[in-house]
């Protein structure tokens, strides 16, 4: 068996907050600064690598002096403030003595539900990769209230890698993987090397956390594989403690628990715009538009575009069909109607001077579209 980790290009690693603050006792600089080796190296092997750290509210809890976890929300979003500076300052640190650049992003649920926000997300992680950053990413946990918390990372890691389409999210965490029950109550518990993602027998294994500090336990562990797996990306859940655990992963070293997605990526985009995308108008494309589309996948840009009917938003899905009204594609559009009117049949260089401003290049990316 090789780990998933060898073939994926894009990888979301998310890090516990018992990791990451040493069970609460204060940042674990040795293995922030093993991870960030791990990470530089990994992204010259020409992966790209999005990190999603836990740990602001365990390591705000210390700093203030606090020896328990408050249960008031102000006070855990007090604490977060305080950790979070910790935590990008001792990153930036690590990664900066392997040349990495680094940059925080802090997102909260609204801005992974509402599609403007959606994409807006998506479109700065993709460039934070392209510029080969590595995006640090943890819970806006400042503005967040109760119900709309994600409240584990373990969620917010599996979002992630469905907003990214990565192929793989890395779980690190304080046991080796997933046992048939938990191993800190049950020392008979068996280690599992692979599983399906979203297989029901899973969550019956995972319990709660395991530290004072720790949130999820394995079960938003379990609860995220399947997740991910919606987007078609595989999960491996291992112990960040593993001396090169990332990357020995990389070399195709079974490590951990792996869990497979049982669809592919593109199975799994075509049947998401299929199932949850409510058509909100049509673009009309020239001949040209409609066979590029058709034949090559490629981006739709405004130039091609002869036509807008109904009234939508950025983000919005829309139709787009040829001259005669077939569908070709259908996607996430990244202006609104009244501006793809103002835009359409112009080349890209011009959409700033007629909007005054350039939101994308393109009309719809090809990575937000799918070929019927
Ligand atoms: N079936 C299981 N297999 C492994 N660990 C389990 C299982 N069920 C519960 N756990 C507990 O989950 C803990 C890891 O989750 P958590 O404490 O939330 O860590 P993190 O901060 O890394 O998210 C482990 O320390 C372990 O005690
Ligand atoms: N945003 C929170 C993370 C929530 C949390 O505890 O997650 P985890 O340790 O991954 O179960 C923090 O930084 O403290």
């Amino acid at each position: 068996m090789q780990s998933v980790i060898h073939a994926a290009s894009r990888i979301v690693v998310k890090v516990g907050s018992s990791l990451v603050t040493n069970d609460g006792k204060g940042l674990d600089r040795d293995a922030l600064a093993r991870w960030a080796a791990e990470i530089a190296d990994l992204r010259r092997r020409g992966k790209e690598v999005v990190l999603v750290s836990s740990g602001a509210i365990a390591e705000g809890c210390q700093r203030l002096g606090w020896t328990t976890r408050p249960k008031a929300v102000h006070e855990l979003q007090a604490a977060a403030a305080v950790g979070q500076m910790g935590l990008a300052q001792a990153y930036e640190t690590a990664f900066g003595l392997h040349g990495q650049k680094t940059a925080q992003v802090l997102l909260t649920h609204e801005d992974l539900a509402d599609r403007t926000r959606y994409l807006n997300a998506r479109s700065t992680l993709t460039a934070l990769l392209a510029l080969n950053v590595v995006p640090i990413i943890n819970e806006n946990d400042t503005v967040v209230t109760d119900e709309i918390r994600f409240g584990d990372n373990d969620t917010l890691g599996a979002l992630v890698t469905n907003l990214i389409e990565a192929d793989a999210l890395v779980i690190l965490t304080d046991q080796q993987g997933l046992y048939t029950a938990d191993p800190r109550k049950n020392p008979a518990a068996e280690f599992v090397h692979e599983a399906q993602a979203g297989d029901m027998a899973l969550e019956a294994m995972a319990g709660g956390a395991g530290s004072s500090v720790g949130t999820g336990g394995m079960y938003t562990k379990i609860i995220a594989a399947k997740r991910a797996a919606r987007s078609g990306a595989a999960t491996v859940i291992a112990s960040g403690r593993e001396a090169n655990v990332l990357s020995r992963l990389a070399d195709g070293e079974a490590i951990g628990t792996q869990l497979i997605a049982p669809t592919t990526r593109m199975a799994a985009r075509k049947q998401w715009l299929a199932d949850h995308l409510k058509l909100s108008g049509r673009l009309v494309l020239d001949a040209g538009a409609a066979r590029a589309l058709r034949e090559n996948g490629v981006s739709l840009l405004p130039i091609g575009v002869t036509g807008v009917d109904g009234d939508f938003l950025r983000g919005e899905a829309v139709a787009c069909v040829d001259e005669n009204g077939a569908e070709v594609a259908r996607g996430l559009v990244n202006y609104s109607s009244d501006e793809a009117r103002l835009i359409m049949r112009r080349p890209t260089r011009e959409i700033e001077t007629v909007l005054g401003y350039l939101v994308e290049p393109e009309l719809i990316h090809r990575d937000n579209m799918v070929s019927l």
